[in-house]
């Protein structure tokens, strides 16, 4: 299948808003990290891990993507894993992203936090003066641990707030709803970060509303399964409160069939404030052009609906207002050249 909009969609500057860094790490990197690291992975090479890449759910993918994360040890790896990412989203004409790090996934293999942000903050300070890409560092707690363990987390990152913009909640979704972390956000509030959570990707559409009622929060990650709630669909349209939906993911954790089956225009017709992204892209099988690519051809998006998602992916970020009209003018100069 071939996309109708392919010269558009890669003249578009666009957006990264929901991309989880340790989700790219590559089976090469992942290989070279090992043998850096005097670690062994279980597999031979390569294709063989690659081939591990077939999952029946979210829970399915975690495993793998939790076990590929322990090659990463020096704030090196950090580095390189971040400046990777950013190259392949130079690549794609990203010129904004929001990345999430989860910690804990790092700290509780003994890594120290320090160790983490630090190697990812420098490759972002360097993408902004190299690559001109700007970005933001979203802290996300994992869902499947305590409270307590979130709490410690946070306290971890106190001495690294100002090189922190905001938090997430990400992980097994199922039987971990967002009122287990209130108190958790609460606290992060009253820090003054912005907070954001994973919610009815496999979840029902009451984790998406508790997201919004009890942890606050200013963006909705996935929230496809928002569709199955009349007045839940309602409110999103009237407050504009974004969903950061990524296609390539929800076809490998099988929300969706097929990528034909998915829900995104029927999101973006609702009056929705939809953005696309990547998610893991190192594991679902493509990044964010691809993403726009592949749902342009499956779906038989409008030329709109394309200018739409770019300019929804300014409007939903964390950019200044003089940022994103900067950023909408351009989208509009391209759409007048590319009419
Ligand atoms: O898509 C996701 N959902 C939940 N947790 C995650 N951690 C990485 N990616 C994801
Ligand atoms: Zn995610």
């Amino acid at each position: 299948m071939t996309s109708p909009h392919a010269a558009l969609i890669r003249a578009l500057p666009k957006t990264e808003l929901h991309l989880h860094i340790e989700g790219t790490l590559e089976p090469e990197l992942m290989f070279d990290l090992a043998s850096r690291n005097g670690l062994s992975l279980p597999y031979a090479d390569v294709a063989s891990l690659r081939a591990a890449y077939a999952f029946d759910n979210l829970q399915s993918f975690l495993d793998l993507y939790y076990a590929g994360a322990s090659v990463l040890v020096t704030e090196q790896d950090f580095y390189d894993l971040t400046w990777a990412y950013l190259l392949r989203a130079q690549a794609d004409h990203i010129v904004h992203t929001e990345i999430f790090f989860d910690p804990q996934t790092h700290t509780e293999r003994g890594i120290a936090f320090e160790t983490v942000i630090t190697g990812i903050r420098r490759a972002l300070d360097d993408a902004r003066r190299q690559l001109g890409i700007s970005s933001r560092l979203i802290m996300s707690f994992l869902r499947h641990m305590s409270e307590a363990a979130g709490f410690q987390t946070l306290e971890q990152a106190k001495p690294f707030l100002s090189q922190i913009d905001g938090v997430g909640l990400d992980s097994s979704e199922q039987g971990h709803p967002p009122s287990k972390f209130q108190r958790l956000f609460a606290a992060c509030r009253a820090l003054g970060l912005p907070r954001v959570a994973h919610a009815g990707e496999e979840g029902p559409p009451a984790y998406v509303w508790e997201a919004l009622e009890l942890l606050d929060v200013c963006r909705i990650d996935h929230g496809v399964r928002s569709a199955e709630d009349a007045a839940l669909m309602a409110w999103l349209a009237e407050h504009r409160m974004p969903l950061t939906v990524c296609p390539y993911s929800n076809v490998k954790l099988k929300v969706f069939q097929r990528l034909s089956d998915h829900n995104l225009r029927a999101l973006l017709a609702a009056g929705l404030c939809v953005t696309l992204n990547s998610d893991d892209p190192a594991y679902f099988g493509g990044y964010l052009q691809d993403n726009y690519l592949g749902c342009d051809a499956a779906l038989n998006l409008t030329r709109d609906e394309l200018l739409q998602l770019t300019r929804n992916g300014f409007e939903a970020s964390w950019l200044d207002a003089a940022d994103k009209a900067h950023w909408q003018a351009e989208i509009d100069r391209i759409a007048g050249q590319q009419g």
